[in-house]
């Protein structure tokens, strides 16, 4: 990926950058629901970012998950270091200083400022898919935190809510790639997804030299969706022109972006957009952040390769096929810190 695939404009440009979309007409199967398609073709193709308001995931379930999720981060150290994920693996507790984002795109920066708590598909069907040698590597047994009361009854619910979404959101993706909407439900339905809650504890001291919230870089996926928070030091994403540009927090709305996997199924028809969460400003270094983060990653056995509507004579291929497993595996070793 180029830094000139990066369309949306940064400070100096006044073109909006990241644009809001209401999903409610298509997930209504109302008239607006074309539009919808449109809006989300034109946002994936320019920006690889957008907001996403009008679904169906309740604000009351996400102020629960934040609300438990902030208890299980202020629990003493120890208590959440029992939970630490083993190494190479990020499912469990993931300390501050465990996680590199930067070093994804192989760039030498200090560790990410945050610490994690990360599941997979929480309640396994008996499935050989999941028994297999790469099946148990993906999707490993996790122990919930006994402490605080409800965190697995609220992360479940909120997962399957999530998960849900997700799936509708990729029905709109196949439409939008003038492909069948039910295209890409037999290479996500049994998908590796994860569903983090990222804590970015307020900034005591200064960062080092090039050490932020989370270091430059590309999701791996097909679709992310965070749900922000409005406070100091945010997600912002990359412009064409090679500027930081913040993400603007829409409330009770989802921020969506594409992952590398997408971008290679629609041979870069489609950008995976370079992005950050920066430092708050030193007056404002106080203030904590908390998002919540679902990405979707493909069935670890589907081979992505460019779809054929996506490949033309002017456009011919540009990626090899290559199991989206295998994939995720190499970026998750390289975030290791
Ligand atoms: O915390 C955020 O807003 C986004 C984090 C992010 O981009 C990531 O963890 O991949
Ligand atoms: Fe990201």
């Amino acid at each position: 990926m180029t830094a000139d695939q990066y369309l949306a404009r940064g400070e100096s440009g006044e073109t909006t950058v990241v644009p809001v979309i209401d999903i409610g007409p298509y997930l209504r199967g109302e008239d607006g629901a074309g539009t919808v398609v449109e809006q989300i073709r034109h946002a994936c193709a320019e920006v690889g970012f957008f907001v996403l308001s009008g679904h169906d995931v309740t604000p009351d379930l996400l102020g629960r998950m934040r609300a438990v999720s902030a208890a299980f981060f202020d629990l003493p150290d120890e208590e959440k270091r029992r939970h630490t994920s083993v190494p190479g693996e990020t499912m469990g507790y993931v300390p501050m200083g465990r996680e590199n984002l930067a070093a994804t795109l192989d760039l030498d920066r200090p560790a990410d400022l945050k610490e994690i708590f990360d599941i997979r598909r929480p309640d396994l069907p008996d499935d050989p898919y999941y028994g297999s040698r790469m099946g148990r590597r993906l999707f490993r047994p996790f122990e919930w935190p006994a402490r605080p009361d409800g965190f697995a009854r609220t992360w479940t619910e909120y997962y399957r809510a999530v998960e849900s979404l997700a799936a509708r959101v990729m029905e709109v993706f196949a439409l939008a790639l003038d492909l069948p909407a039910d295209y890409f439900t037999d290479k996500t339905d049994r998908s590796v997804d994860y569903l983090r809650v990222i804590n970015y504890p307020a900034q005591d001291t200064p960062p080092a030299p090039g050490q932020l919230r989370a270091g430059e870089h590309t999701d791996y996926g097909t679709l992310t969706l965070v749900a922000t928070e409005d406070v100091p030091g945010g997600l912002q994403v990359r412009t064409r022109s090679g500027e930081w540009a913040d993400v603007p927090h829409v409330p009770d709305s989802f921020v969506v972006n594409i992952g590398d996997m997408m971008a290679q199924w629609t041979n870069d028809a489609w950008v995976s957009t370079l992005h950050r969460v920066a430092n708050p400003d030193t007056g404002a270094a106080s203030a904590r952040r908390q998002s919540v983060v679902f990405f979707q990653n493909p069935n670890y056995d589907t081979v992505i390769a460019p779809i054929e509507t996506c490949v033309t004579p002017a456009a011919p291929a540009r990626y090899e096929p290559v199991p989206a497993g295998e994939w995720l595996l190499n970026k998750v070793t390289k975030q290791r810190a």
